[in-house]
């Protein structure tokens, strides 16, 4: 078959499989979570693992799930009401989610992530360690932001950005972001003149898309936020398909010769190392740090570490470890990388040689493997 359907033979083969299912898909109009609704999706899910397939499902509704427990008629705007509300919901999803699993008696575990815990190496280690020995044990992962600890900063606040990022994670072969729209549409869906896009090839196939209708009450994101985590996952190589969350079974399908369904985002061929992908799309910086022309020369035109010589001033009260901005003399930002050094420290270090320094501070301020340009 022609080009427009590699995408979706992609899905239809992936062996690791990333799918997202937005709030709206889970719950009923009166703001709980619809069972019947779950245990479709579940259904559909099932099959694609009993297929062979490793599922890993990113599932919102958190927040949504815990509205009508507290007593709360909509989605608070607070950020602490929030939080209150999807400590409460992830533990009813989580439940609904491995009883309606145990059906096919398969087991979930639940992943809750923040951005911290996946940006710094350590920890991005140890959550790719742990998802890669849940598929081994034919688990499926159900992964959500971790809503309660997450402050403002740092809250990947949409899980279509996160889906994104955890198909790259995992080495994902494709990702299925499933909603209550059955689409991308030209406009407003809503709207009698807007179309179905069936495939989007290239960045130009977007031109003219009006995306500002607002989504559901119960979701956040909106198609904005889709379209960007279909652009993350397809610059990195993974194929992405958005389909209707009713639409399920068939956006799941093995069959590639079935009915077609949703909108297909064909993949570039590019995988980018997977730390520094989410240290480029997922990590807020503690703080910047000033280089002079030859220090942006060496480390975005060369690649080398960035050392004290090079650097002109500091802002942010970051430690070592932490994610910093790196600024250009005119002040734009040219890079990002975990910083060496504490900004404390850096003070008495600005500007000097390495040879000038005290033993334990001789080290780069960013190693260079630790930076990617932006
Ligand atoms: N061009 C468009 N094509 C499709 N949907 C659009 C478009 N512009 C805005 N939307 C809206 O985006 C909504 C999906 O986003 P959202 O409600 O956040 O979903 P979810 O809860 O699944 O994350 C749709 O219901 C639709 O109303
Ligand atoms: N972590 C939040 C997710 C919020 C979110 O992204 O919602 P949606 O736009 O429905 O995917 C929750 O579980 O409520």
């Amino acid at each position: 078959m022609a080009g427009p359907n590699l995408a979706r033979r992609a899905v239809a083969a992936a062996k690791v499989i990333v799918v997202k299912v937005g709030s709206s898909s889970l719950t009923t109009s009166a703001g709980g979570l619809d069972r019947a609704r779950l245990d479709g999706l579940v259904d559909a899910l099932a099959a694609r693992q009993l297929a062979g397939s490793h599922v890993v499902l990113v599932s919102s509704g958190a927040i949504a799930a815990g509205l009508a427990p507290l007593g709360l008629r909509r989605r608070p705007k607070d950020l602490a009401t929030q939080q209150a509300s999807a400590s409460v919901g992830q533990l009813l999803l989580i439940e609904q989610y491995a009883g309606s699993f145990s059906r096919f008696g398969l087991t979930v575990g639940q992943v809750l992530l923040t951005t911290d815990d996946v940006v710094r190496r350590s920890h991005y280690r140890n959550a790719q360690r742990t998802m890669s020995k849940l598929l081994q044990f034919g688990v499926v992962p159900v992964v959500n932001e971790n809503d309660t600890v997450a402050t403002q900063e740092i809250r990947f606040g949409d899980n279509d950005k996160l889906a994104a990022l955890v198909a790259h994670l995992v080495g994902a072969d494709a990702l299925v972001l499933l909603s209550d729209v059955d689409g991308l549409y030209t406009g407003d869906p809503r709207l009698p003149g807007s179309l179905k896009v069936s495939t989007v090839q290239t960045a130009t196939d977007l031109e003219g898309i009006d995306i500002g209708a607002a989504g559901s009450d119960v979701g956040t994101g909106g198609m904005a936020s889709k379209l960007t985590a279909a652009t993350t996952a397809t610059g990195a190589g993974i194929p992405v398909l958005l389909a209707s969350a009713s639409d399920a079974a068939l956006a799941l399908s093995t069959e590639s010769a079935g009915p077609v369904v949703g909108t297909a985002f064909e993949s570039a061929p590019r995988r980018t190392n997977a730390r520094l992908f989410w240290l480029r799309h997922a990590a807020t910086s503690a703080g910047t740090i000033s280089l002079d022309a030859g220090a942006v020369a060496a480390v975005i035109g060369r690649r080398k570490s960035l050392l004290p010589a090079g650097i002109t001033g500091h802002a942010g009260d970051f430690e070592a470890g932490d994610v910093v901005d790196l600024l250009d003399p005119a002040g734009a930002i040219v890079a990002r990388g975990f910083v060496g050094h504490d900004a404390c420290e850096l003070v008495a270090m600005i500007g000097r040689t390495l040879a000038d320094l005290p033993v334990e501070q001789r080290h780069e301020v960013v190693h260079a493997d630790d930076v990617v340009a932006i």
